[in-house]
């Protein structure tokens, strides 16, 4: 049977978050359709993360809502995939990169059971996606960070999300492998709705359908609206646009050139 989905993938309003009477988001609002490829940018320290977490059900906003397809986030867990920033692990802990795909069927399995034959054959289309299943028996801690990066967008494909989160996920990859995941990216949109977070501006590729600069509260713009301003609102300072592939890039100055 089809699941029928709420057309808003995110629904975010009058949302504020404390640590500790710290406020690090001020009034964020956000609505966001099935099928977007959201890029939500922002310094260090201006609470992506924290957003993130909001939108995964581990944090609770103090004030406002969080809807992810119309529900609380720890509601619709079985719909939310995942990718890390930090997919570095200790490099002698015995885990394949099967055993890591294998887990993004846990929340469908059930933490008791065995996995499934269904299970094993979907994570194996999984890592075949990736092009990590002849990778399947090594050890996650022999991978190089994109190949790392890789097998953890599989364990969050093995969950068959309908939206995806990416934090920061240039972080481990060269400029080569920039390409050819926003790329992959592309095509695992027209099935899912996607959001990268990061305070890299190379995220800002042509596949980017929309940008959410954040700085404890939130701006949203189309991504063909894009202007340095905007840019140096959320920076709190001139930055240079290094939008790899962007069509409407405006290459900001530098005070200090
Ligand atoms: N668990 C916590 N307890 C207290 N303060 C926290 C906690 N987590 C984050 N903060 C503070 O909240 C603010 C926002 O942090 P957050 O990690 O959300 O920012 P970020 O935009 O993801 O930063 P970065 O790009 O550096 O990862 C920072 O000032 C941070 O020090």
């Amino acid at each position: 049977m089809e699941v029928k989905l709420n057309p808003l993938a995110i629904e975010i309003e009058d949302v504020f978050f404390s640590y500790d009477g710290h406020l690090v988001l001020r009034d964020v609002n956000l609505k966001i359709e099935h099928g977007e490829f959201l890029a939500i940018l922002g310094p260090n320290g201006s609470g992506k993360t924290t957003l993130l977490k909001l939108m995964l059900g581990i944090l609770k906003p103090q004030r406002g809502t969080v809807r992810i397809f119309g529900k609380e986030p720890h509601k619709v867990v079985d719909r939310i995939g995942y990718v890390p920033q930090d997919t570095n692990i200790n490099k002698d802990f015995p885990i394949t990169v099967q055993d890591v795909a294998l887990m993004g069927r846990l929340g469908q399995t059930g933490r008791s059971r065995r996995y499934s034959h269904e299970d094993i054959l979907i994570v194996q289309q999984a890592l075949e996606r990736v092009k990590m299943w002849e990778y399947r028996g090594r050890p996650i801690g022999k991978l190089s960070g994109g190949q790392r990066q890789r097998v953890f967008i599989a364990r969050a494909l093995a969950a068959n999300p309908s939206i995806l989160f990416m934090d920061e996920p240039t972080s481990n990859v060269d400029k080569a492998l920039q390409t050819e995941l926003y790329e992959f990216l592309k095509e695992l949109n027209r099935s899912m709705t996607i959001v990268v977070v990061s305070h890299d501006l190379s995220v800002l590729s042509s596949y980017i359908k929309s940008v959410a600069c954040l700085n404890q509260t939130l701006y949203f713009h189309a991504a063909a609206e894009i202007t340095q301003e905007m840019m140096d609102m959320a920076y709190h300072c001139p930055v240079e646009l290094i939008a790899h592939g962007f069509p409407h890039r405006v290459l900001g100055e530098h005070k200090d050139k």
